[in-house]
């Protein structure tokens, strides 16, 4: 089970601050949708360079154009992508071979995906790396989050990885690990938190005692 820092509210040299901040209790570092919006495919490039022994996902929520998309964000130096699960087979098909002449990983984001169990079935079999349920920032404002969800994917995925994001901090880790996903992704649970390493290496030393238990 890996840790994924997501940077959502940043800029590049807050995003290059944090990640030296807590680098050694993260597995993962996510350059958020909000970033590469404003500072665009920059962001991924800077942070690789900085850390390139990190791995770094670009969270472009792909919709269209999946090679295309997948092509210019592994340029960028990342080394996972986001697809939205909403999507058709068409595009995420299209992300997945192009990935794979990158070395690049797919991690499909299944936000506010209707049929979550059927639809999980299927993009299982189209060969993506991972399956992430995620309650986006709208849904937790309105009280939502992917704890349930991530019990009814880790029921029918039998291929990718499972992972789970949204609104995770630290008092609500314990249920997340409990279920088993082979990814937990927090942004504001250590961004948000005054003393963030701290806060990382105490979601990093929960997930290690449930790995080894
Ligand atoms: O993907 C995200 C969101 O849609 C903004 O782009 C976040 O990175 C993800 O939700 C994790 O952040 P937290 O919810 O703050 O843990």
């Amino acid at each position: 089970m890996k840790l994924q820092l997501a940077l959502d509210l940043v800029n590049i040299p807050e995003a290059k601050e944090l990640v030296k901040e807590v680098e050694e209790h993260v597995d993962i570092v996510e350059i958020g949708t909000p970033i590469i919006n404003k500072e665009g495919h920059r962001a991924v490039k800077e942070v690789k360079e900085a850390f390139p022994n990190m791995t770094v996902l670009a969270d472009v929520k792909v919709m269209d154009a999946g090679a295309y998309e997948v092509m210019n964000a592994s340029q960028a130096g990342a080394d996972i992508v986001t697809i939205l699960g909403a999507t058709d087979d068409i595009t995420i098909k299209g992300a997945v071979e192009e990935a794979k002449k990158h070395g690049t990983q797919i991690l499909v984001d299944m936000i506010n995906v209707p049929n979550l169990e059927q639809r999980a079935k299927e993009i299982d079999a189209l060969g993506v790396d991972y399956i992430c349920v995620h309650t986006g920032y709208d849904g937790q404002a309105a009280g939502q989050n992917p704890f349930e969800q991530l019990k009814v994917i880790k029921n029918v995925v039998k291929n990718a990885k499972t992972a789970i994001a949204g609104g995770i901090k630290l008092d609500t880790l314990p249920q997340v690990v409990d279920a088993e996903p082979d990814l937990v992704i927090v942004g504001g649970g250590i961004t948000g938190a005054e003393d963030k390493k701290a806060a990382a290496a105490e979601m990093q030393k929960l997930i290690k005692e449930k790995v080894l238990a």
